[in-house]
Order: C-alpha cells, then sequence, then structure tokens
C-alpha cells in the first residue's frame, strides 16, 4: 500500500488512533511561557539560571520539521502573516507552557529482562555492588541479555523509548554494556540503530564495552581490557556504530589506569569518551575525565573538591542522575557545588534495569530541585540545553531557536516553577518531533480548510 503522505497517524493519551492532515507551517500561539535559551556553549554558572529565557504569552512557528521564529505571540504571528503564506496548523497553547523537547543524555535502554528482586533484596540491606560482585547486578542483565534475540530486544527497547517519548523526551543517548562480548555488544548496538530508524525519538548511541568485568575474567581485568582495546573498539567505531566509548570508573571495576587506557584507545578510532565516575566511591574519575578530554563525566556522587575544579576547567559536563542516587538510597550529588564553581551540569533518568528503572525525565527534574537544591530554571537548562551538549547535539536540539528540530512540549503547567511543584505526575500534553505531534490529541485550528478527523 502505498501510503498517503497528507495524513499522519498519531496515537493518543487513551491508546486511540487519530489521523491528522499534515501540513506545512504549525504554528503554537498563546503560550503562558515559552522557555528556551540561546547559546553557543554549555551554560554554566548563573547563566543556567538567567540563560534561560522566559516569554510570556508566546509562539512557536515552525516550517518542515524546523523551526522558523520564536518570540512573544504578536511578533510571531505578525511575522507569519508578513510572509504572505497561510494554511498553517494552529495550536492553542494559552494554558500551557512550551519547552524544548527533553534530552536524555545517559540511558542504557537496549537490555532484557528486570531486577525487581535485586531491589527487594537492597531493601533488606544489601549493598549494590555486593551483588553485582556475587554475579548479580550487571552480570545478571548480561545474561539475559544474551539469551534474547534482537528482535525481544528491539520491542523491550521499543517499549522504554514510547515512555520515554510519552514523558517529553525526544533525544536520548543509549548504552551498550550488557553485551561484554564484541557480538553481544553489537547486537546491542544494532537495535539502538534500528531504534533510532524507526522510532521518532532520535538516539546518540555510545560503546559500553568496559560497563563490567565478565566473571571469567576477574582473575586477569587487564586480559578483558586488552579485549576491549584490541577487539571491540576497532570493530565497533569501523561499523559506525557508536560516537562515545564510556566506561564504569569505579572501584572493584575499571581503575582509573585501565579506563584511561581504554578512553585514549577509543580517541584513536574517533570514539569521544565519556566516564561513569565517582558513583559508589571517590575514585579520580572526574580527574580522568578532564585529563582524556571527556565530552562527560556522569553520576559524580563521590566527586572531590579537586575533580569539580579540573572539571569545570576542562569544559566536561557534569550529567547527573538523582533518580539513581534517590533509588539506591544514597546522598545526591552536590550539584550547588558544582554549578558554584562552574561545571555545566546536565541530568538524566539513567534508565537501567539495576539502579533507575524510570523513563521519566519530569521525575528526575523534580528530584533534581528536591534533592539537589537545583532551581526550576537550573533544572530545565539542565535537561534541554546543557543535556544536548552533552552528547553533541547542541547545534540541532535543546533550544527552541530558528533553524532548529521543531522537538517542542506542550506541558498542562501555568508556568515553568509548577512544572518542579507539582511533583510525582505526568503534565506533558503534546509532543511534537520534527514538526510532528506525535504524542496528544490536539484541537487544532485551522487556517484554512484542513480537516482533524478520528478513525
Ligand atoms: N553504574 C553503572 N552502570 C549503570 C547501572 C547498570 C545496572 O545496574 O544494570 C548506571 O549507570 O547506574
Ligand atoms: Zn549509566
Amino acid at each position: 500500500m502505498v501510503e498517503d503522505l497528507r495524513y499522519r497517524t498519531i496515537i493518543d493519551k487513551d491508546g486511540k488512533e487519530v489521523v491528522y492532515m499534515a501540513q506545512q507551517a504549525m504554528i503554537i500561539r498563546h503560550a503562558k511561557q515559552v522557555l528556551t535559551s540561546q547559546t553557543k556553549v554549555p551554560l554554566t554558572g548563573n547563566e543556567m539560571e538567567d540563560g534561560l529565557l522566559v516569554i510570556e504569552n508566546g509562539a512557536v512557528w515552525i516550517e518542515e520539521g524546523r523551526i522558523v521564529m520564536v518570540g512573544p505571540d504578536t511578533d510571531v504571528w505578525n511575522a507569519y502573516e508578513a510572509s504572505g503564506k497561510n494554511g498553517a496548523k494552529v495550536i492553542d497553547a494559552s494554558n500551557q507552557i512550551v519547552t524544548p523537547g527533553l534530552v536524555d543524555p545517559h540511558t542504557h535502554i537496549v537490555f532484557a529482562g528486570s531486577r525487581e528482586e535485586e531491589f527487594e533484596m537492597r531493601l533488606q540491606g544489601a549493598a549494590y555492588m555486593d551483588i553485582m560482585n556475587a554475579g548479580g547486578g550487571i552480570h545478571s542483565t548480561t545474561r539475559s541479555t544474551a539469551a534474547a534475540t534482537e528482535a525481544e530486544l528491539e520491542t523491550a527497547a521499543r517499549e522504554r523509548l514510547d515512555e520515554f517519548l510519552r514523558h517529553g523526551v525526544t533525544t536520548i543517548e543509549a548504552k551498550s554494556g550488557y553485551g561484554l562480548t564484541l557480538e553481544n555488544e553489537r547486537k546491542q548496538l544494532r537495535v539502538a540503530k534500528t531504534l533510532d530508524e524507526s522510532h521518532p525519538i532520535d538516539i546518540v548511541s555510545t560503546f559500553m564495552g568496559a560497563h563490567a568485568i565478565p566473571l571469567e575474567y576477574k582473575e586477569n581485568t587487564d586480559e578483558f581490557v586488552r579485549i576491549i582495546i584490541e577487539e571491540m573498539i576497532p570493530v565497533v567505531a569501523k561499523e559506525g556504530l557508536a560516537v562515545f566509548n564510556d566506561v564504569f570508573c569505579e572501584k572493584g571495576v575499571f581503575t582509573p589506569e585501565q579506563s584511561k587506557r581504554i578512553l585514549e584507545a577509543g580517541k584513536q578510532y574517533g570514539l569521544v569518551p565519556k566516564i561513569h565516575a565517582d558513583e559508589i566511591v571517590s575514585y579520580g574519575g572526574a580527574e580522568l575525565a578532564a585529563e582524556v578530554g571527556a565530552i562527560s563525566a556522569d553520576h559524580l556522587l563521590q566527586i572531590s573538591d579537586e575533580g569539580i575544579e579540573q572539571m569545570a576547567k576542562a569544559g566536561v559536563i557534569g550529567v547527573l542522575l538523582p533518580a539513581t542516587a534517590f533509588f539506591l538510597m544514597e546522598p545526591a550529588a552536590k550539584a550547588r557545588k558544582m554549578i558554584e564553581r562552574g561545571v555545566a551540569v546536565a541530568l538524566s533518568t539513567d534508565r537501567n534495569p539495576g539502579s533507575s528503572p524510570t523513563e521519566s525525565m519530569p521525575f528526575v527534574m523534580n528530584l533534581a530541585c528536591l534533592t539537589m537544591g537545583m532551581t526550576p530554571k537550573e533544572v530545565i537548562s539542565a535537561a534541554t540545553i546543557n543535556a544536548a551538549f552533552a552528547i553533541g547535539q547542541a547545534e540541532d536540539v535543546g533550544s527552541l531557536e530558528a533553524g532548529k528540530k521543531a522537538d517542542v512540549i506542550l506541558w498542562n503547567a501555568p508556568n515553568y516553577t509548577y512544572l518542579q511543584y507539582h511533583v510525582g505526575v505526568n503534565m506533558v500534553d503534546t509532543v511534537i518531533k520534527n514538526g510532528e505531534i506525535v504524542v496528544g490529541n490536539r484541537i487544532v485550528i485551522q487556517t484554512e480548510s484542513f480537516t482533524v478527523s478520528e478513525k
């Protein structure tokens, strides 16, 4: 059957299919507030607060999947009328706020199984690392992922992506790391690639063969490091399966010295370093991130003062994962200290089956305020533009600026503070990806005779 490109089918919140007519322009009008930023570099210090622009009674003009103009409603509407065009689909956002599509810069979404039994063990006092060292944790998910077919992994990850989308995320990073053999790492990365090509969410892939030391290499960890460097990285890079190379630099996993070798080897093949740093103990991961020129260092629950200084100096983005700290019942990262000392902070779910089984960036944003003392404005900067910088996508996403992808979220909230204050609910009303409504069932006012009909 030939697809009729004049029509688009979307799934509304009740799971009902709605058909609407696709057309060139879309204008979101009368938003209570449009939140965006305009910057060529990650926002740091006071700029995380002041760099977030609040346009009262704002509008966004979209054409062919890109943003044409953002500003006060009258300015945008006058410019549209002056352009001599008509036929735009107009969305009334008068009870809503509008933000860029959220960016999640740290996820592990391609895996099989779940680990609720470990959750129960932890509730009874077991430690996350002890469970892993006893052959559970990451090893347990590695076993279930090895047993799953590519199609099964794709189905499971697609459901997670749908949940992300319903929570306002339009771009994510996805790591491998539940393979730990070349074949199984490639399997995960191929699934991420397929999903990037077939799901509305854009996916940027990270190779993370250095996620755990397989049990059979426990006594000879350097041999596994050699395999990653000599056998995995060259193939993954050659096949174009990843942009970034990540290491779990942690006591009992990869030492800073091994992590450095793996990250430097990735650089030789064009893979940009990222690091899981200072999560459980202070281990020099932040300092290493600065030394190797990592784009980001993530977790940072136990970062040292020296690590903060060096990350700020080297321009390494700190990706903070407050849902992970919350779920592991650990003290939150010191976001205030990092922001005050000049580290650009981004936020992420860290979606994975062991330490953060959530697809909700709004929940992460709530936690960032409540457990790390970030302000509502800082939180939006961290979940949009700084998150986009943390995965090298800021030229295209992370803010509502002319020329960028039209990834836009309409929230059922009267102002940006309410978004953080109304805790634990999903206030996403509409998700627009590349100029198309992909979540939501909007009342659309037509400026011409276009129709919206239900199947
Ligand atoms: N800490 C290391 N890796 C993941 C958890 C992976 C898992 O437990 O399955 C993280 O970022 O939290
Ligand atoms: Zn992680």
